[in-house]
């Protein structure tokens, strides 16, 4: 039986004054989707029997890594005094049962952009904040973005359990930022779920009712597109106006496709049918489209018969920020890496790929991400859904080379960089937002400066924590920046930051050469004060990783034809029959085979053997001990 059977509202009969669509925002790790769980439990979707950690990440990698990835609409009922179905009226003394829309979102930097969809479809927001750590880099983010889109907010401590809470100190530096009373910051515990209901009813309280004209033609903002293996695109909607009923024939108003409705529903926590969805309602539907970009987030729905004029403001786009080639290690895996990028794509608009070849790793795609997590999970589910083994080359970062004949080339991949008379380079940088306690400002301006980045502004957001505001090349931060600020502070800086345009910079390619040849895989543009440093680290890397040959190979940096870097890989004969003395012949055959089984893992660069194993240590991040292993 479906848990929506207990809900007493037929979801489209619904009227807007009672309905609350909110979201939840923090920062990563403090709470959200615990908190959402309770949610669903005291609302009495779900029953103790089914409830499960973190109910509404479905996939595994969410589930492991206990992040949210996608973000969920569900919808609850909750009954309250609070509140009124007449705004203007007086405060009812009978309760009534409200419909609330939760949009779960995820927190961390590389989806931003699903977080910023998610409150579009909002009147309001519960700002979370953990009580043991205080307002992080993110939570600022998420807030600013909650008060550009106008959004209600409540501010919440959670985790009120844990001993090491301070729920007055971290009340009065929210109630300084948001410019409320400490007293109204509501406080809970999304573990033991106390105060979870005062919150629902807060909710009710102080979240306005959607507005939005019932009897106009309808309009429904997309604000989320999921690919499933059985229905097909499962399109998530929040109705502004009019309403969308099943069979209807809909239109995308910036494709000017049209489909047919053949499934209307609402999650409560899983998908129920409903027959429609009115103003202010959150649901999804299902049109028989089989790819997400057919259904675009932020594009308009409107009815065929009686279309709207005009689409709602859209979304931004989420546009990659980091490339990275990914090749099978087994060549001939090629089409299966294409059809499982195919079948990803369905699911994750912000995924971009295009083929590429290389000299060392033969066919694979350039692939662009939003960052450096959304690369790892990219690359695991190809691994673990699709049961490929991957290379992937160092990442980087997009530029833009002006030549001097005026010319202009996009470089996403460093083996692209153009020869020739350069005029200037420009590469994408980021406004970052650093909050650590005041002892270790010392340490995060050193740290800033060692990645050519510029001081913008500085706040005490208390006595003891501040906010830092820097300007830094994206190149210098994607990658190990983040590590390096959490053990330069012991842990207690978070980060957050967003693209801030582009700026000129003195950039250079490194290749590297086995034997005179160029491996076009370890190509990589680096500033010019720092190539030199990569060069040599490079050089002697591959010294260690590639096995001596018959013949001496050196080893080259090389900045254009300039030589900065060199190191010697020494000629030896390896003669594997060398300890058989005499003997079984079988033995002696046994062996040779062996090495000629092994030969076949070889690239051949040149005319020198590379393991796929030293590709895939050296363009690991890893000193050579590590990744040797
Ligand atoms: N003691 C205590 N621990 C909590 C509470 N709420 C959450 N936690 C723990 O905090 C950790 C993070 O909680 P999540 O709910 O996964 O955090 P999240 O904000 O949803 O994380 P993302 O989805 O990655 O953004 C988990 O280990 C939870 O068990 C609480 O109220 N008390």
């Amino acid at each position: 039986m479906s848990p929506m059977a207990r809900t007493a509202l037929p979801p489209h009969a619904t009227p807007p004054e009672l309905i609350r669509n909110f979201c939840i925002i923090a920062h990563i790790d403090h709470g959200k989707s615990t908190l959402a769980d309770r949610m669903l439990q005291l609302t009495g979707i779900v029953d103790e029997r089914a409830m499960r950690a973190q109910y509404l990440d479905r996939m595994d990698i969410e589930r492991e890594r206990g992040i949210t990835i996608k973000s969920q609409a569900v919808r609850m009922p909750w009954e309250s005094v609070a509140g009124t179905a007449d705004a203007a009226g007086p405060r009812g003394k009978e309760s009534q049962t409200f419909c609330l829309n939760m949009i779960d979102t995820p927190g961390h930097v590389d989806f931003t952009y699903e977080v910023s969809r998610s409150l579009a479809a909002c009147e309001g927001a519960v700002l979370l904040v953990d009580a043991a750590q205080g307002i992080e880099a993110q939570t600022l983010a998420n807030l600013y973005l909650a008060m550009e889109n106008d959004l209600e907010i409540i501010p919440v401590l959670n985790k009120i359990d844990l001993p090491a809470a301070q729920p007055e100190k971290y009340a009065g530096e929210i109630a300084g930022l948001i410019g409320c009373d400490p007293e109204d910051v509501l406080k809970v515990s999304g573990k033991t779920g106390e105060g979870v209901e005062a919150l629902l009813d807060r909710i009710v309280e102080v979240i306005p009712p959607p507005v939005g004209d019932p009897d106009a033609p309808a309009r429904a903002m997309i604000f989320d597109s999921v690919y499933d293996t059985y229905r097909g695109v499962v399109t998530y909607v929040r109705v502004i106006d009019g309403n969308l009923n099943p069979r209807e024939r809909i239109v995308m108003m910036s494709t000017k496709a049209t489909h047919e409705l053949l499934e209307i529903g609402v999650i409560s926590p899983e998908p129920v049918v409903s027959d429609g969805l009115g103003v202010g309602e959150v649901g999804y539907l299902i049109t028989g489209v089989k790819d997400v970009r057919q259904s675009r987030v932020g594009d308009t729905i409107t009815n065929l018969r009686k279309p709207a004029e005009r689409a709602l403001g859209g979304y931004r786009d989420p546009r990659p920020m980091v490339f990275s080639g990914l090749y099978p290690i087994d060549g001939s895996d090629y089409p299966v890496l294409r059809d499982a990028l195919d079948k990803l794509k369905l699911n994750d608009a912000a995924l971009v790929y295009e083929p590429e070849t290389s000299v060392a790793l033969g066919f694979g795609f350039r692939v662009g991400f939003l960052g450096m997590l959304h690369l790892e999970i990219v690359r695991e589910r190809l691994e673990r859904e699709f049961d490929l083994d991957l290379i992937s080359t160092l990442p980087n970062v997009e530029y833009e080379v002006t030549m001097e004949d005026g010319t202009l080339v996009e470089v996403t991949n460093p083996s692209e960089f153009p020869t020739g008379k350069i005029r200037s380079v420009t590469e994408p940088v980021v406004r970052a937002t650093i909050l650590v306690p005041s002892e270790f400002i010392g340490a995060v301006m050193e740290l800033c400066q060692s990645r050519r980045g510029a001081l913008r502004g500085m706040d005490y957001l208390s006595e003891d924590r501040v906010e830092m505001r820097y300007t830094l090349p994206l190149a210098e931060i994607v990658f190990d920046f983040f590590d390096q600020l959490k053990s330069k502070t012991r842990g207690y800086a978070s980060l957050d930051y967003e693209p801030d345009g582009d700026q000129d910079a003195d950039l250079v390619k490194v290749d590297i050469l086995l034997q005179g040849d160029q491996v076009d895989a370890f190509s990589s543009i680096v500033h010019k004060d720092a190539a030199y440093a990569y060069g040599v680290r490079m050089a002697s890397k591959l010294r260690e990783l590639i096995p001596r040959q018959q013949f001496e190979v050196p080893v080259q940096a090389a900045i254009g034809s300039r030589v900065i870097a060199r190191e010697t890989i020494r000629a030896i004969r390896k003669d594997v029959l060398a300890k058989c003395y005499g003997g079984d012949i079988s033995r002696k055959r046994k062996l040779l085979e062996k090495q000629k089984e092994g030969k076949k893992r070889m690239k051949m660069v040149g005319r020198v053997e590379v393991p796929q194993e030293a590709f895939i240590a050296a363009l690991s991040n890893e000193p050579v001990e590590k990744s040797k292993k």
